[in-house]
């Protein structure tokens, strides 16, 4: 379907709902927004998905209905959705089916979904719900275009963090790191340590830092989700190194290929990872293409020698850069915290979108 074949008013409510996606926090799941419209096509609710365990876009909107919409409304009503409806219990209840109890009459929705949750336009259908599909798609697509990416490959979405110097250096000279960033950019980091699966890093950082790994709160507790901390490289991690803990949430894989060792997350039900560095990890990740998500905290401190950010990356001239783009979803492009700045990037697509599937 092309875009004359919608109303201004479903085109504008489905820039809303794009808009109210951006607010969520990419990682396991994708980012979905969605809104409600009457039958006259004025905007009765919205809502989005806020990240992984939270409740899906149409299950947000239709919690935040006028109190007292009746039936009658919601059966002339259509709601616009980013995202195909789910068609399966993941950790929340399928959506289709929420949208169909809920008695809402049509549905349109952006890009399909092309995981294992498809199915949710068929299954509307079959419960009396007219259903188009294509509004947007491109846009839709594009916000998520990492996360498909992802999904395709069958291997864990991937956030990498880097703490650095304002001259690109996550470390001095002498091997000293603790701390470049300030208290306030290092607990956003703990933030994201809580909220992966699994948190990455390698032998290298393992020797020099004997690092925790953890998630902790602002006052040094252990935060309640804790990722699996996984370190990368052939060196034994020694048998008292702190990233061991007692929890039993450590591995350790003997592979310097970074698709390996997300197979191997992936095996393992990771959905979410964090790439922690060290250069030489954060370099294998970046020249595989494998980092889907960049936020990198830049504190206002130089340092002229020391370890550099990342590895090099087998780029010799400026026109095979590795290009990159501000992502302003989840907060924005770039916050303040405390003396730092965090930068929210994601890689520039590579024009191999998979084509938006059109609806019946
Ligand atoms: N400011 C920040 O944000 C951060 C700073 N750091 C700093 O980074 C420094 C450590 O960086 P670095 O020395 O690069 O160490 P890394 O943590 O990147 O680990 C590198 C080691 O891991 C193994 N390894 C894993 N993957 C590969 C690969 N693809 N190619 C080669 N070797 C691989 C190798 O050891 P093996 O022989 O065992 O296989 C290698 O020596 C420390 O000073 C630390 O403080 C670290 C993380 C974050
Ligand atoms: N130096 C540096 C970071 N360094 C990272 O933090 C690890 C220590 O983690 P933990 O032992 O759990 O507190 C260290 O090994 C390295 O991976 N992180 C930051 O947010 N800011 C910083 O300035």
């Amino acid at each position: 379907m092309s875009l004359q074949d919608f109303s201004a008013a479903e085109e504008q409510a489905m820039r809303l709902a794009l808009s109210e996606a951006r607010r969520g926090l990419r990682g396991a799941n994708p980012l979905v927004g969605a809104a409600i419209l009457d039958a006259g096509g004025r905007v009765i609710a919205s809502g989005y998905h806020r990240g992984a365990g939270h409740p899906h876009a149409e299950v947000e909107a239709l919690a935040t209905l006028p109190a007292g919409t009746e039936p009658a409304t919601l059966s002339g009503a259509t709601m616009v959705v980013t995202l195909e409806p789910c068609n399966h219990h993941g950790r929340t209840g399928p959506c289709a089916a929420a949208v169909a109890d809920a008695g809402i009459g049509t549905l349109i929705y952006a890009s399909a979904d092309q995981t294992q949750a498809a199915g949710g336009a068929d299954f509307l259908r079959q419960h009396g719900v007219r259903v188009r599909s294509g509004l947007l798609g491109d846009e839709a697509l594009d916000l998520n275009q990492r996360w498909f990416k992802a999904k395709a490959a069958g291997r864990p979405f991937t956030t990498m963090h880097v703490a650095q110097t304002l001259d690109g250096l996550i470390a001095a000279a002498d091997g000293t790191s603790q701390w470049i960033t300030s208290e306030a950019a290092r607990q956003d980091s703990h933030e994201i340590r809580s909220r992966v699966d699994a948190i990455i890093a390698g032998t290298g950082t393992v020797f020099a830092d004997d690092p925790r790994l953890t998630a902790r709160t602002a006052s040094g507790e252990p935060a309640s989700n804790q990722p699996l901390r996984v370190v990368m490289g052939y060196r034994d991690v020694p048998e008292h190194a702190a990233v061991r803990g007692d929890d039993g949430r450590f591995l350790q894989v003997r592979s310097h290929e970074a698709e390996a060792v997300l197979k191997s997350l992936a095996s393992r039900g990771v959905a979410h990872a964090m790439i922690e560095g060290g250069a030489t990890v954060a370099g294998a990740f970046l020249q595989a293409d494998l980092v889907d998500e960049l936020v990198l905290y830049l504190a206002p401190m130089l340092l002229g020698a020391g370890t550099r950010s990342t590895a090099p990356l087998g780029i010799s001239t400026l026109s095979d850069a590795a290009r990159w783009r501000w992502d302003s979803t989840g907060g924005g492009h770039t916050i303040n915290l405390g003396a730092d700045l965090r930068l929210h990037l994601e890689p520039e697509p590579d024009g191999t979108m998979p084509a938006v599937r059109k609806g019946h």
